[in-house]
């Protein structure tokens, strides 16, 4: 005990055992430990259930992988193809992952139907467009829901009447002069063919914004205007190839982290948006200085005009009001995020499926010429019906559908079909797969435009043909859509033969950003008409 040695020796071994032991370890707080193994546990029982919904609502389907589900299946192909080859294998209805959301995938008509039109209550929701979404596009329809979506969709659906269209018309054929003029010009230079998509996306912007807005962007001889800037960059931002944007589709909590590299899209956005408050400031002044000027019948004016109802508590309406600017211009947004990419990717492939089938192409000349004569337009009640032209822009919808699906978000439990539908679930309607089915439309790769005379029409499904949705949440747009596609192949074919040329390109690189549109554009010859 009194050995001071001894303890000088020992003290030093105490230590050596003391560290020894030591390493032996964990190095966190044992506490913490467990906390992690159950954590851990309670994450593989979460997500081995989430991942196994399919197995246990019997729905036949690709095998997920953790986490990413089946977004790899995707990887370098083209999706269109991906749901083509899946629906060989698992047939109508079944299920994949994106990441961690379910997502049912419906190929059949009758079930398309039962989901967008009988139990709409439980699928009225649309997952969003675009993750990255500015004020006060937050309130435009295509991202809005519930109650909220109703009331503004009642006020959208209002501007498109006999009225406005009439007035429209007129918007929309002294831009497709403008056009004419800008084809001209680059035929002669070119008269072996050119990239025509590059003229027809400025062209429909300019034709949207003129007759729709009384707004004369011309952007077919600006590049810069905002209005056509805006609508490249929320294309290429919203663009399935955009990496920031995909991943954000399938993690939505990576939205606030990665908005903040979509500066190019905010910018335009901004800039834009203070265009749409002097539009609307000029337009006030418009409608004031003159109580019968015209640009009150257009879709701004209409909006401007629009009286909406206040209700009270029990629903009773008290009192009616406009809407504020911000309000219209979120309306004015709906419509150019829903109508402007469709349309030009849908004119760009019409004149392509023209090029590429020179009797339809006569054919249609001849038809204009009976109809409508060698210059100017018909009355708008023939142009509403002009049926030859509506069974190419179909056929042409159905080749190359620029909304290959219809996509919605279940809200409510449900059973239909026998096939079970959790709240979440995504659903994606892909009418594209039925559209090459030569069951369904036989020689389906053949350019017929009488597979939509009404004759042939009845003989399908109601709910086989969807480029423009269907039930209460179908594009507002369809009849303007028709209208400004038909007044452009009119004013083209009138003065226009469309030819292919050597770049020419068939089958049509497509891509999906996410409307489906020419990959490359669409290379053509115009040949004025003697
Ligand atoms: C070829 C042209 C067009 C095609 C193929 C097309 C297709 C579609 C489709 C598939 C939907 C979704 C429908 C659904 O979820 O059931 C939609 C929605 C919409 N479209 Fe179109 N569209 C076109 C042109 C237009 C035009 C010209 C406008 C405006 C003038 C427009 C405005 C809208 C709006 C605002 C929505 C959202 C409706 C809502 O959520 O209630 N579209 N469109």
């Amino acid at each position: 005990m009194g050995n001071p040695e001894l303890n000088c020796t020992i003290q030093p071994m105490r230590q050596e055992v003391k560290t020894t032991s030591f390493s032996f370890h964990l190095p966190i707080n044992p506490l913490t430990a467990v906390l992690i193994v159950i954590t851990t546990a309670l994450l593989v029982r979460y997500l081995r259930n989430l991942y196994s919904i399919f197995e246990r609502i019997n729905l036949p389907g690709p095998k997920p992988k953790w986490v990413f589900g089946n977004i790899q299946d995707f990887r370098d192909k083209n999706p269109l193809d991906v749901f083509a080859a899946w629906r060989k294998k698992y047939g109508d209805v079944y299920g994949f992952f994106e990441g961690f959301r379910p997502s049912v995938v419906i190929n059949d008509p009758e079930m398309a139907r039962q989901v967008l039109v009988t139990h709409f209550d439980n699928f009225h929701v649309r997952p969003i467009y675009n993750p990255f979404v500015y004020y006060p596009d937050d309130r435009s329809l295509l991202n809005i829901f519930g109650e909220d979506w109703r009331q503004q969709r009642h006020v959208v659906s209002s501007v498109f009447n006999s009225a406005s269209f009439k007035y429209m018309i007129s918007g929309m054929e002294h831009v497709s002069e403008r056009l004419l003029q800008k084809v001209s010009e680059i035929e002669s230079e070119s008269p072996e063919g050119f990239n025509i998509s590059l003229l027809l996306d400025r062209y429909v912007v300019d034709s949207f914004a003129y007759s729709g807005f009384d707004y004369d962007v011309d952007s077919l001889n600006n590049e810069n205007a905002p209005l056509y800037r805006y609508m490249v960059e929320f294309n290429n931002s919203a663009s399935a190839e955009n990496p920031a944007t995909g991943l954000c589709r399938v993690y939505a909590s990576l939205i606030p982290l990665l908005k903040v590299f979509d500066t190019k899209h905010r910018e335009a956005a901004h800039v834009h948006l203070q265009e749409m408050r002097k539009l609307i400031t000029t337009q006030k002044e418009k409608i004031t200085s003159d109580p019968d000027s015209n640009c009150r019948k257009n879709l701004l004016g209409q909006l401007m005009l629009h009286e909406y109802p206040v209700k009270d508590e029990s629903g009773k309406v008290v009192c009616k009001r406009s809407l504020t600017d911000e309000e219209v211009i979120a309306h004015m947004n709906s419509l150019i995020g829903g109508g402007i990419s469709t349309a030009g990717a849908t004119l760009s492939f019409v004149l392509h499926q023209l090029a590429m089938n020179p009797h339809v192409e006569q054919q249609a000349y001849e038809y204009v010429l009976e109809h409508c004569g060698t210059d100017g337009l018909p009355d708008t009640s023939t142009l509403k019906r002009l049926d030859f032209l509506e069974q190419i822009i179909k056929e042409t919808l159905r080749l190359l559908p620029c909304a290959p699906g219809v996509a919605r978000t279940c809200t409510n439990d449900c059973e239909i079909n026998n096939v079970q539908f959790k709240e979440g679930m995504l659903i994606r309607i892909m009418g594209c797969t039925l559209y090459s089915d030569p069951d369904i439309f036989p020689n389906p790769d053949v350019f017929d435009p009488k597979r939509f005379e009404a004759s042939e029409c009845e003989k399908r499904h109601t709910s086989l043909f969807l480029p423009f949705g269907q039930g209460p949440r179908v594009c507002p747009g369809v009849k303007f859509a028709f209208l400004q596609l038909k007044v452009s192949l009119i004013k083209i074919l009138q003065q226009f033969s469309i030819q292919k040329c050597s770049r020419t390109m068939d089958p049509l690189p497509t891509t999906l950003k996410p409307i489906l549109c020419p990959m490359e554009g669409v290379f053509v010859k115009l040949v004025r008409r003697k």
